[in-house]
């Protein structure tokens, strides 16, 4: 009697194995092991696998936690199938390739969200490790460039392991693709096409918010393993080489599961993950800050036994360990500020040694006090005279911006003066005005001096004697306006009163109470998230929101149609292939009567028959058959043009979409900066400005790809896989990365065979 193994059940796989007879009549060996499990999955598809296994985690690998999925089983038992799946079809693809669309999906429709997707594939092979995806080819890697480090958080870190940035799901699935071609394989007894390693692709992202101005980045992993196959050594047959290669995968994987048991043991204190490269790099997904799934692959079939019973007992022991998952926030702003103060201090120092080295001695690099600028002014005000030729000491932007500052003032008292010269000339009759004038313009050219008095000859201003609004900025007393304006601002304030100063200083310092006015009427900052939702309820973030409420509408109609459509063009296609085969059958009849009747001919020939070959008719059938065809095809064409100009609108619904999603946030980047305090935000350490000026902004969200995926995805999945013909719009990516790999590897074939 065989043994049997029965799935029977949502959860449970029970294993019958009868007693060897031939070991006597007392004989303990157990006859009937249960197992319970999270789910069975038989006969179930690609897609089912991955809804069951792999859509939550991912999900949740987008909130920041970290997420392992991985296959265990035994040798030719499907592990590789059930993770990459098969390239031959769409619809077989694995849970990696699964797994990339969601992730790119997700990201695409969270557009207040800024992430950047890395993916990498590590091979361990033999206790070497690989990277697929490295510009320099496996074999020429040695296996030792690569190390597993921990930092002080016990996070694993693969020192030397290419990290490769990826903008969309077709470059990730081109590595995904590379590093398979680049894996070791070889023909077992159980599987022609046997995964000699261990196989972790993971996907690394980081987010940051677009609407909260924060330090704080979330960072987290997907692993996706594929554990090479256990097997028994004896029954496979494996010598040399396959021997080898079996003991290290055999070895491994009794160390993982050592480290399973000692996890699952609360008593143990040690965890012996440095045992094997495999156990240290799945520390944190056994037992540690990870969210793990692990799919057991087994042969249900009688000879088989062993290895299922040891399969599903490990699988048993792993249901046992408990991990503790958290989202992995970067966020510290003390450490950021000190940081920033540290940057600014050596700054500094580089721009110290830079000046020294260009001999330009010491440069300014705080800001001016009043003194300063006053030389400054002088300096100025001696050049304009033509007192000095040229301003040699300028070394640095914010000297020369300083000196055209002072200049304006210089010109704008002069403009000031002018005014009131010809008011006063006005007052007294008019007269004199062209002498007045030209005592202006001589004034805006020829300063005196030192500042004071007009020349002797020039009229009845005083001679020697300084008109009071020609001394030096900063004896300049306030204008009475300006002196008003701050007394009533302080009296508003009750702040001390200022000091009297001079005019421009009174000016700036107008300005900062100006501005302060402004600021005090803002409101105190709140969370961006909330105020985004606040934005959106007023009218001018409502309308944004309607509309792209409407477009959604639109888009989903639109989708609808075109699934419909799809599925006319689909049906009509296999109708005209039906009639074209029928015709086929009809021509290959004819051809066959054609080459009877040429042999009857022949046979005639020496007996004497009338030698015609009957002409080639279309008979009634096959007439319909042309005329059906006909109009089907006509049918095809209308329908595949509107296909074809629905799927050009479905588009542009999309784009208006993206482009109102834009201006949303544009708007409610203006309407946060004039509402809230973003000093106040700064003062707070919290949510400070990011800097991210409106342009980055939205330039940022125009890089992400929109695509509508929330209520209609499903949809998209079902409708869009056309049988026939066409091409499932979310299957592009695959199919386009598929080829790109599969084009370089020919051509690399090609160079290798001419060299
Ligand atoms: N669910 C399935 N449907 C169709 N074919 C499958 C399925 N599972 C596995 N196969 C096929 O069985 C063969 C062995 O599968 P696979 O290579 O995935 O096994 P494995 O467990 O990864 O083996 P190894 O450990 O030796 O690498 C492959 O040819 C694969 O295409």
């Amino acid at each position: 009697m065989y043994a049997q193994i029965y799935l029977n059940a949502i959860q449970t796989v029970t294993v019958q194995v009868p007693k060897n007879e031939s070991s006597g009549f007392v004989n303990n060996q157990q006859e009937q092991w249960r197992f319970k499990f999270d789910k069975i999955l038989h006969n179930s598809s690609q897609e089912d696998v991955f809804d069951h296994c792999a859509r939550d985690i991912v999900k949740s690998v987008i909130e920041g936690f970290n997420g392992t999925v991985m296959v265990y089983g035994q040798t030719g038992a499907g592990k590789t199938f059930t993770m990459n799946g098969s390239t031959q079809n769409y619809k077989y693809r694995g849970v990696i390739p699964r797994a990339i669309t969601q992730v790119f999906q997700e990201i695409g429709s969270r557009f207040e969200q800024e992430f950047t997707v890395k993916v990498s594939y590590l091979e361990i092979y033999n206790e070497l490790m690989f990277d697929l995806i490295s510009p320099v080819p496996t074999h020429e890697q040695g296996g030792n460039q690569i190390s597993i480090q921990d930092d002080a958080k016990g996070e694993i870190h693969v020192k030397g392991l290419t990290l490769n940035v990826v903008k969309n799901e077709e470059e990730a699935l081109n590595f995904l693709f590379e590093g398979e071609t680049n894996r070791t394989v070889s023909a077992h007894q159980l599987n022609k096409e046997s995964s000699r390693s261990h196989c972790i692709y993971t996907i690394h992202l980081e987010s940051k918010s677009r609407l909260e101005s924060t330090e704080k980045v979330v960072f987290s992993r997907l692993h996706l393993v594929d554990l090479a196959g256990s097997e028994r050594t004896k029954k496979s047959g494996a010598q040399g080489i396959n021997l080898k290669e079996a003991t290290y995968i055999n070895k491994s994987l009794s160390f993982l599961e050592q480290v399973v048991v000692s996890v699952c043991d609360n008593k143990r204190e040690h965890i012996p993950y440095r045992q094997s490269k495999l156990t240290n790099f799945l520390k944190n997904s056994i037992g540690g800050n990870c969210q793990t799934i692990m799919i057991a692959n087994i042969y249900p079939e009688p000879d088989h036994v062993e290895e299922t019973i040891s399969t599903l007992k490990f699988a048993t022991r792993m249901m046992k360990v408990s991990n503790e998952p958290i989202v992995n926030v970067q966020q510290d702003p003390q450490l950021l500020l000190k940081k920033y103060e540290k940057e600014i201090r050596d700054l500094k120092q580089e721009l110290a040694m830079h000046d020294t080295l260009a001999n330009k001695g010491r440069v300014q690099y705080d800001p001016y006090t009043a003194e300063q600028q006053y030389e400054i002014q002088k300096l100025a005000q001696q050049f304009m005279d033509g007192e000095v030729e040229d301003i040699e000491e300028l070394n640095s932007m914010r000297q020369v911006k300083e000196l055209f500052a002072q200049m304006k003032n210089i010109f704008r008292k002069l403009e000031h003066d002018a005014k009131n010269i010809e008011a006063r000339s006005e007052g007294l009759g008019g007269q004199r005005q062209p002498t007045q004038l030209q005592d202006i313009e001589r004034r805006k050219t020829m300063m005196n001096s030192d500042g004071v008095g007009d020349l002797d000859d020039i009229g009845e201003f005083g001679l020697g004697i300084a008109p009071r609004n020609l001394k030096p900025v900063n004896k300049i007393e306030l204008s009475k306006k300006k002196e008003e304006e701050i007394a009533r601002m302080q009296a508003d304030d009750d702040n001390p009163p200022l000091e009297t100063e001079p005019d421009d200083e009174a000016d700036s310092k107008l300005e900062m109470m100006r501005l302060k006015k402004q600021r005090e009427a803002k409101r105190k900052p709140i969370d961006r998230q909330q105020a985004f939702i606040e934005f959106k309820n007023l009218p001018d973030g409502r309308q944004f929101e309607d509309q792209i409420l409407n477009n959604r509408q639109e888009l989903k109609d639109k989708k609808v149609k075109v699934k419909v459509l799809t599925e006319q063009c689909n049906n009509t296609k296999k109708e005209i292939d039906t009639i074209k085969a029928k015709l086929d059958e009809k021509a290959e009849e004819k051809k066959k009567n054609l080459r009877e009747d040429i042999a009857g001919i022949d046979d005639d020939d020496g007996q004497g028959g009338n030698g015609e070959v009957q002409q080639e008719i279309i008979d009634e059938e096959e007439l319909s058959y042309l005329q059906k065809m006909k109009e089907m095809k006509k049918k095809y064409r209308e329908n595949y043009d509107l296909l074809k100009s629905l799927r050009g609108e479905v588009y542009y619904v999309q784009q208006s979409i993206d482009s109102l999603k834009q201006q949303l946030v544009s708007q409610f980047e203006d309407w946060y900066t004039l509402t809230f305090d973003d000093d106040e935000t700064l003062s707070q350490g919290g949510q400070q400005k990011s800097g991210r000026t409106l342009q980055q902004s939205t330039k940022l969200i125009q890089k992400q790809n929109f695509i509508e995926v929330g209520d209609d995805e499903q949809e998209r999945r079902e409708g869009g896989e056309d049988q026939e013909g066409g091409i499932d719009p979310d299957a592009l990516a695959f199919i386009k990365a598929k080829r790109k790999v599969d084009d370089l590897h020919k051509a690399k074939k090609q160079e290798k065979k001419i060299q």
